[in-house]
């Protein structure tokens, strides 16, 4: 598809009890029935921010002070592409409502996956719900103790998410440091998945992470869907499949390179979001990222940063 993509802004406006105003498409709409986050078009020349307040007016009747940027997906649908700008709503006055007769709801987040909503939206959704930075973990070396409190560390510095990597060594010792490594995390409410045979990680209590080559082999869903599954993509061919497989949410990469993949070049930005555009599952991007880098994987659609080095070493590392 090689047609410009149309700009669309649209604002997460919350009340004092922390819901999320929703809007619902209308019949003559495309997209019709489906629940949005408010806005609209950008009008050419026009900048978000402004472009935002005013659809905020015109279709619910609000003055906004529009605030800090959420994310911007790429989205390609069958008739068009957008890019879907989503800009957190600091302050509003007025009481909303559907001015051009759409229905409107108040969500709690945790209820936001009960809405069925387009594509682009499954994103955001994620990124205002779940982890914006997916720690992998290295090698663990000789020493599991120094392993287990440099893992102890990195959830101290606030990793929410981790992918438990623990390849090359005897099976024993793998189910034991993955069952230490869940106890810590689940103690500290860190989601866990584990890179490896499913039937250990369902032992542990963990979700699965599939590497791309164990995507590859795997024609259905490895775990009950009340169990996390992701994988590890390098291609839209690798996407589809995590889509079919019902993964929760992927990684793709290498967006720069990295020593961990010596000579291999990053796919860079542009390659991410060509990739992203056709997919509307959460996507950590990979390769080189640290959370510095934040801020500008949620400008390309990714819903937040993996690293290995990134996230376990110092802050800055
Ligand atoms: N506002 C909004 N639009 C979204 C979201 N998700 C999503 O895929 N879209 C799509 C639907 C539409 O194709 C496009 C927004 O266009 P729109 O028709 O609402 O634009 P508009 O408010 O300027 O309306 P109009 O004057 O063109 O009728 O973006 C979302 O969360 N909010
Ligand atoms: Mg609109």
């Amino acid at each position: 598809m090689s047609e410009r993509s149309i700009e669309v802004v649209a604002g997460v406006i919350t009340d004092a009890r922390g819901r999320i105003l929703l809007s619902r498409r209308t019949p003559t709409q495309d997209l019709p029935g489906l629940w949005e986050f408010p806005g609209g078009k950008r009008e050419p020349g026009e900048a978000a921010d402004h472009a935002l307040a005013r659809e905020l007016d015109e279709e619910l009747g609000i003055r906004a002070v529009i605030g800090a940027p959420l994310i911007a997906v790429p989205q390609a649908y069958p008739h068009k592409r957008i890019r879907l700008d989503v800009r957190h709503v600091a302050r509003w006055t007025g009481t909303p409502r559907g001015r051009e007769g759409q229905a409107l709801a108040w969500v709690a987040p945790e209820r936001l996956g009960r809405y069925s909503m387009p594509p682009a939206d499954l994103p955001v959704v994620a990124a205002l719900r779940q982890p914006s930075a997916y720690l992998v973990t290295p090698e663990p070396g000789d020493d599991d103790a120094e392993w287990l409190a440099g893992l102890d560390r990195a959830i101290a510095r606030d990793v929410r998410r981790v992918q438990i990597r623990l390849h090359g060594m005897p099976p024993s010792r793998q189910a034991r440091l993955l069952g230490e490594a869940a106890t810590l995390c689940v103690r500290r409410q860190v989601d866990v998945l584990f890179n490896g045979a499913p039937a250990l990680a369902r032992a542990a209590g963990v979700g699965v992470h599939l590497s791309s080559s164990a995507l590859r082999g795997m024609r259905e869903r490895p775990v009950p869907p009340s169990v996390r599954l992701a994988a590890s993509c390098h291609s839209l061919e690798e996407l589809r499949m995590a889509e079919a497989l019902g993964c929760d949410f992927v990684v793709l990469g290498h967006v720069h390179a990295t020593p961990s993949h010596p000579g291999v070049p990053g796919i860079g930005w542009p390659a991410f979001e060509a990739l992203r555009e056709h997919t509307a599952l959460p996507i950590y991007a990979i390769g080189g990222l640290a959370p510095a880098d934040l801020d500008e994987a949620r400008r390309h659609g990714a819903q937040g940063i993996a690293a290995i080095r990134g996230l376990w070493g110092a802050a800055d590392a």
